[in-house]
């Protein structure tokens, strides 16, 4: 009888810790993604979402611990110069040029990947299609959300680094974030979200990291346990 291993996880973080201005943010997180595969980061503010995010991306080295992607540590250079083409990275700060068109705003990013054709379409279904030929300055805040999400879609990279994906947006935007997560994972992307407004995925991981900062206990919380005994 011949016994199958088992496939090795696409993105493995391995007793993971890290610092960020010489304070320890992030300590042993362990976390094994295969393709399709989703993980919700959950914490209070100041908890270390973005601190997680951007050891990812590359940003800082974790301090203990390694990230391996398809088996090999992302801080080895030959690795990491691979691997961040695998990235995209959404972040609060959209980098969105307001003197440009909505359509341009989308497509730049499209070509540097090398692609075409896609950026249309994408800005269509997140419903900003009549917008496209206008200047971006014109766009509210879920709109600008939108036009991040589009990107996205037209770039269409393998692992999907979502910090607070959900701000700005409204019902409706909310059920296209999903959809698309959805969307990729059946094509074997990898979605990663920190968030503070739950997501609906299917059988994500989660990863709740605990308060840097534990809140004092209040008379309103005392009283919520049932009185001051
Ligand atoms: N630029 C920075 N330089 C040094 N320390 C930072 C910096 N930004 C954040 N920190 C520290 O890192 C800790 C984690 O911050 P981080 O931004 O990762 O939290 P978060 O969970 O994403 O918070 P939020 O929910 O408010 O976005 C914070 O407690 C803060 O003290």
């Amino acid at each position: 009888m011949s016994v199958r291993k088992p496939p090795m996880p696409k993105l493995l973080l391995n007793n993971v810790a890290c610092m960020r201005n010489a304070q320890q943010i992030l300590r042993h997180v362990n976390v094994s993604l295969h393709d399709g595969g989703a993980l919700q980061v959950i914490g209070s503010n100041g908890s270390g979402k973005t601190t997680f995010l951007r050891m990812l991306a590359g940003f800082s080295k974790p301090s203990a611990g390694h990230v391996l992607w398809n088996g090999h540590d992302i801080t080895e250079s030959g690795v990491f110069h691979q691997y961040k083409l695998q990235l995209n990275w959404l972040t609060l700060k959209d980098a969105i040029k307001d003197k440009f068109r909505v359509l341009d705003n989308v497509q730049w990013f499209e070509v540097l990947e090398g692609k075409q054709g896609r950026s249309l379409p994408a800005l269509e279904l997140m419903g900003l299609g009549r917008l496209a030929k206008e200047k971006s300055r014109m766009l509210s805040m879920g709109q600008r959300k939108r036009l991040q999400l589009a990107r996205l879609i037209a770039m269409d990279r393998p692992i999907w680094l979502l910090d607070e994906p959900t701000v700005a947006l409204d019902a409706d935007g909310l059920k296209l974030l999903e959809y698309i997560i959805a969307e990729h994972r059946k094509q074997g992307g990898i979605v990663i979200a920190a968030t503070h407004q739950p997501i609906a995925m299917e059988d994500p991981m989660v990863l709740r990291l605990p308060p840097r900062f534990p809140r004092k206990m209040t008379l309103v919380d005392m009283l919520d346990r049932g009185g001051l005994d």
